[in-house]
């Protein structure tokens, strides 16, 4: 028998309202991924994307509404969040440009996380560019060490602000499927802010565009594939009924 436990969500927010200085940013949204599920989180600049990856991490916190990570609230520090299994990948990847591919690995690295071995398998190329400074590595091959470095404390919740900011449309269809990927094997609940809408959802399962701060458009990553004018009308808050 399937465990129950496995489909309950890893991360939720409920009525959540968030932003800065008190003045909301991202309002009243209702936000649940679970193990192994991807969530492509879209919308325009400025909905309250990577507001919402902020208060998801527990960096910002809410006005109003709750987050909720592996069943308990999250703590008010980023840190113990992380600790907990709940790692941001920031849109600025996150890396040490003046130190070691090796390096940027052994900071990243916990005791009982995944084996480097285990990332080198998803991430192949990194294992031949230990020694080379990142500063030297493409954009691709950064954003590749970005992930390995989040994958290394075993995340139960990733939170991926633009993984393809700056990359060819090539690397980015090389990365998202390897994204795919990791999360199936490693049962790891994704919500990955993207640009490149067609991209995001066909590796997704679930989707949300965001507009102005409020949720415009919704559902499982099929339907919007399926709805896909309808998903281009939510960036401009014209969402038709269909
Ligand atoms: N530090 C801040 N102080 C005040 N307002 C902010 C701050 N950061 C973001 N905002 C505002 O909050 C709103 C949401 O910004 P956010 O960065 O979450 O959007 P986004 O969807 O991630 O956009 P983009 O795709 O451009 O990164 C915007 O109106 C933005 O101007």
């Amino acid at each position: 028998m399937t465990s129950t436990l496995a489909t309950e969500p890893v991360l939720t927010l409920a009525g959540l309202t968030v932003g800065y200085g008190g003045v909301p940013a991202v309002r009243d949204l209702d936000l649940s991924v679970r193990p192994g599920e991807i969530m492509a989180l879209l919308g325009p600049n400025g909905a309250g994307k990577t507001t919402t990856l902020l208060a998801a991490v527990g960096a910002l916190p809410a006005i109003a509404g709750t987050v909720q990570a592996l069943g308990a609230p999250l703590d008010k520090r980023v840190e113990r969040n992380a600790r907990r299994g709940v790692t941001l990948v920031p849109d600025n990847r996150g890396v040490f440009h003046k130190l070691t591919v090796a390096d940027n690995l052994r900071i990243a690295r916990r005791k009982g996380g995944t084996d480097l071995a285990d990332v080198f398998e998803y991430f192949p190329k990194l294992k031949g560019m230990q020694g080379q400074r990142c500063g030297n590595l493409s954009g691709g091959e950064q954003q590749m060490l970005a992930l390995a470095k989040a994958l290394l404390p075993s995340p139960k919740v990733l939170l991926i602000d633009e993984l393809s900011m700056g990359l060819s449309p090539i690397a980015v269809k090389d990365l998202l499927p390897r994204l795919r990927l990791i999360a199936d094997e490693q049962r790891m609940a994704v919500v990955l802010v993207e640009q490149h809408i067609d991209l995001a959802l066909a590796i997704a399962d679930s989707a949300m565009v965001l507009h102005h701060g409020r949720v415009a458009l919704s559902g499982s990553a099929e339907l919007l594939r399926s709805q896909r004018a309808n998903v281009e009308a939510a960036y401009f808050g014209r969402v038709a009924d269909v």
